[in-house]
């Protein structure tokens, strides 16, 4: 790893970083500038990690850092809704036993290498208490390089959750709490707390998310699997159809409307899922579906592979499905059915994954891509044809900045955002490996995969952090975002809910 694997405290010259690199001041010249809305030949001036301007031929005096990007594109540096670094589950106890290598750090160093510059993880709540969850994070958040918010899951319910629930929003910055369907017996909810908890994220003006797959169908599943006497990684993908996570997905869709409040479907994987999704967002309900780059480019294949740690890297839930649902999520990508992408980053090595060398349901569930992901969407989707640069640029960052409600400071290239840019080589290729990728992680599910186009240049914050395939990242540069409630998807529920009220004929007067 080309980082400076230091601990807090490390200071800019122990890491040799030339001053040119740690200006303040950066003139962005001559790219082609791409915003979701629109695109134009300008430059763009930084100062102290804010843009100051875009517009052609922007003059600089003495002391600016200069960067060439004629014939590039400068875009927004790309937004991930979805990792898990460091995760565990009730602080001691990780999450399936185990805890994810990728930290605060790496993971984040592995993002700015692959042109990502936010990124929102899910803080999980230790014996239930969302406070001693958030707290615990954000301990082991301070030695970020990069900028990140929080998702908070609920994994139990009662009244000093639902307090807790507005802590978070009013005082801690978070604005969306994460409901698994999935993982009976460990972070899995019933329905009579998802109604509870879909009320409760309404009322706080904040996005509910689900993981959708039928927990308990899948527990059935995976004891059917044992008795057949499939124990090996393709028994996970066997175990847990794709019309378990359509029939929670239809399930949880139809509680959000039932309350009259939004919902984010996160890692959609199937076409069954996707379905659902389009249905409700046609009859005009606000779903929102997020596709993770392994259920877009890969199929179920590996899973299938005769050597047990090639296989097992694939688990993940819900599973990567076979060839045919990925190109139907691209599609469903492509024309507005799912608005952004995430990865559900959340690594484990071939030594933890070998935990259940003799039981599927042992295996640690989860894959790379947090540095993959700018890289293989724009090869997928822009190289491909079936997106536009701008469309790019919406999937990757924007629509994620408007749903968590910090745009434009996130996700935009315009003055007064944060300075979180890239500079993409659409000339250059790109190529995948293990050996040379900056996770902990020593295998990589996309290893070997090649494609056109290159993050070449990544500023967060204002400071060039990755240039010349060389990372030059500060522990604790990193700054938390705060997420306020009440984004653009809460705009006329309560018109919908009053409209609801006056529609119903009741009461009825009845005479004794
Ligand atoms: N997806 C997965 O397999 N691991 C991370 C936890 C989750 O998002 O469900
Ligand atoms: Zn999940
Ligand atoms: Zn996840």
């Amino acid at each position: 790893n080309q980082f400076c694997d230091a601990g807090i405290g490390y200071s800019e010259s122990t890491c040799g970083i030339s001053s040119s690199l740690s200006s303040s001041k950066l003139l962005i010249k001559g790219g082609t500038v791409v915003n979701a809305h629109q695109q134009q030949i300008a430059d763009v001036y930084v100062e102290d990690g804010v843009i100051v301007a875009v517009q052609p031929n922007i003059k600089v005096g003495d002391g600016v850092t200069l960067l060439d990007a004629t014939g590039k594109y400068v875009m927004p540096g790309g937004i991930d809704p979805h990792t898990h670094l460091a995760m565990e589950y009730n602080g001691t106890d990780e999450f399936m036993g185990l805890k994810t290598v990728d930290d605060f750090f790496n993971g984040q160093a592995a993002a700015l290498a692959g042109g990502t510059t936010l990124h929102i993880d899910f803080v999980i709540p230790i014996n239930g208490s969302l406070v001693a969850g958030f707290d615990t994070y954000e301990k082991k958040a301070k030695k970020s390089c990069m900028d990140y918010g929080f998702h908070m899951a609920i994994t139990k319910w009662d009244e000093s959750v639902s307090k807790e629930m507005e802590i978070m929003v009013k005082e801690k910055g978070i604005n969306s709490f994460k409901f698994f369907m999935a993982y009976k017996g460990i972070l899995m909810i019933d329905d009579e707390l998802l109604l509870q908890g879909l009320k409760r994220c309404k009322s706080l003006g904040a996005l509910a998310m689900v993981h959708a797959e039928n927990g308990d169908a899948v527990f059935e599943g995976q004891k059917r699997m044992i008795e057949l006497g499939i124990t090996g990684p393709e028994g996970h993908a066997l175990s847990r159809p794709a019309l378990l996570e359509g029939e929670a997905t239809a399930r949880a869709i139809r509680l959000a409307k039932f309350v009259n409040t939004p919902l984010y479907v996160v890692h959609v994987m199937s076409i069954d899922a996707m379905e659902e999704i389009a249905k409700a967002r046609k009859s005009g309900q606000k779903v929102i579906g997020e596709p993770v780059v392994s259920g877009l480019v890969l199929d179920d294949s590996g899973l299938w592979d005769p050597d047990f740690i090639t296989a097992a890297k694939y688990v993940m839930s819900p599973p990567i499905r076979e060839s045919g649902h990925n190109k139907a999520l691209q599609t469903a990508l492509a024309n507005g059915v799912l608005q952004l992408v995430g990865t559900d980053h959340c690594a484990y090595n071939s030594t933890q994954k070998a935990f259940g060398i003799d039981d599927f349901r042992k295996i640690p569930n989860g894959v790379n891509g947090i540095e993959e992901r700018m890289h293989l969407i724009w090869d997928t989707m822009v190289e491909s044809g079936q997106i536009s640069v701008t469309d790019y640029v919406r999937i990757t960052s924007t629509e994620c900045a408007r749903i968590f409600n910090i745009y434009p400071r996130k996700g935009a290239i315009l003055v007064g955002s944060d300075a979180d840019i890239i500079i993409f080589n659409p000339n250059s290729s790109f190529k995948i490996s293990a050996s040379s990728h900056h996770s902990k992680l020593d295998t990589n599910v996309y290893d070997g995969r090649k494609g056109k186009g290159k993050v070449e240049v990544t500023i967060a914050g204002g400071r060039v952090v990755w240039k010349d395939d060389e990372l030059k990242v500060i522990p604790g540069f990193g700054k938390y975002i705060e997420m306020p409630p009440f984004s653009y998807l809460f705009n006329g529920i309560d018109k919908a809910d009053a409209r609801y009220l006056s529609s119903l004929k009741a009461p009825v007067k009845r005479f004794k």
